[in-house]
């Protein structure tokens, strides 16, 4: 097995974590745990979970929009040093909850700062790296949203809090790129119930990695 960089994305309350919790249990049951990386973004690593920190403290309602993709960019790129070039090179499966395509749609579309300038700007974090796939599980906003209110209202971070427009403009980004990356960026429905979503997520994974859930 060689190291396979695989990221989720999708709206808030999609589903990622829940998904990505089967995903790593079943892959960890099939290769053993150190074979299997687990991580998120922002965050992953001392420097860039007090990012997060600053990122998400609901406080912070006066955070200028170009402050807040830097903040990003400059915790992807400390995520990819710390956590993400080490995975590859010890040849683990890597299932990353966000990457550079957040910033693309909820930066570049949801706060109008435009996807190529997101884009561009990442291009100095990431340096070329890019996942060879990316799950994007799709959901509408409103049942994202309806999600986390029932089941995770003591979690809301400072962008969940946004209204329901700027979540449509995300989704609408995601989609986009879906379709302008269709070989990278694979649709799963995750509007349907959890373990059907788990098992496209997997025959997804499987297409793109033989080995894996053979
Ligand atoms: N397919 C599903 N059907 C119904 N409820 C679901 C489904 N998937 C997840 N949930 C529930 O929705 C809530 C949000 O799920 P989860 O935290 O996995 O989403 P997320 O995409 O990681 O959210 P966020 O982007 O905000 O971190 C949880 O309470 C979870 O139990
Ligand atoms: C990487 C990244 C994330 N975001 C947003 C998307 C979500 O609202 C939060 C992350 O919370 P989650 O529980 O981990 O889904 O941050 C963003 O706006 N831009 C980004 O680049």
């Amino acid at each position: 097995m060689s190291g396979k960089f695989i990221s989720f994305e999708g709206p808030d309350g999609a589903g990622k974590t829940s998904v990505m919790r089967q995903i790593k249990a079943d892959l960890e049951e099939q290769f053993g745990a150190d074979r299997v990386m687990y991580t998120r973004e922002p965050g992953g690593n001392h420097i860039s979970e007090q990012i997060r920190r600053v990122l998400f403290n609901a406080d912070n309602t006066d955070m200028d929009a170009r402050t807040e993709a830097l903040l990003f960019a400059a915790a992807r790129r400390q995520h990819i040093v710390s956590e993400i070039l080490p995975a590859l090179q010890e040849d683990k499966v890597i299932l990353c909850d966000r990457y550079v395509d957040s910033s693309i749609a909820y930066q570049g579309a949801g706060r109008h700062l435009g996807e190529q300038e997101i884009w561009q700007l990442n291009q100095f974090a990431i340096d070329g790296l890019l996942p060879e796939l990316t799950v994007y599980l799709d959901v509408p906003s409103e049942v994202g949203l309806r999600r986390i209110a029932e089941h995770r209202s003591d979690q809301v971070n400072r962008l969940d809090k946004e209204k329901l427009a700027f979540h449509h403009l995300v989704r609408h980004s995601f989609l986009r790129l879906q379709q302008a990356h269709p070989d990278r960026i694979k649709l799963v429905d995750a509007s349907q119930p959890l373990a059907k979503v788990v098992a496209d997520v997997k025959q997804v994974i499987n297409a793109r990695y033989p080995e894996l859930f053979n």
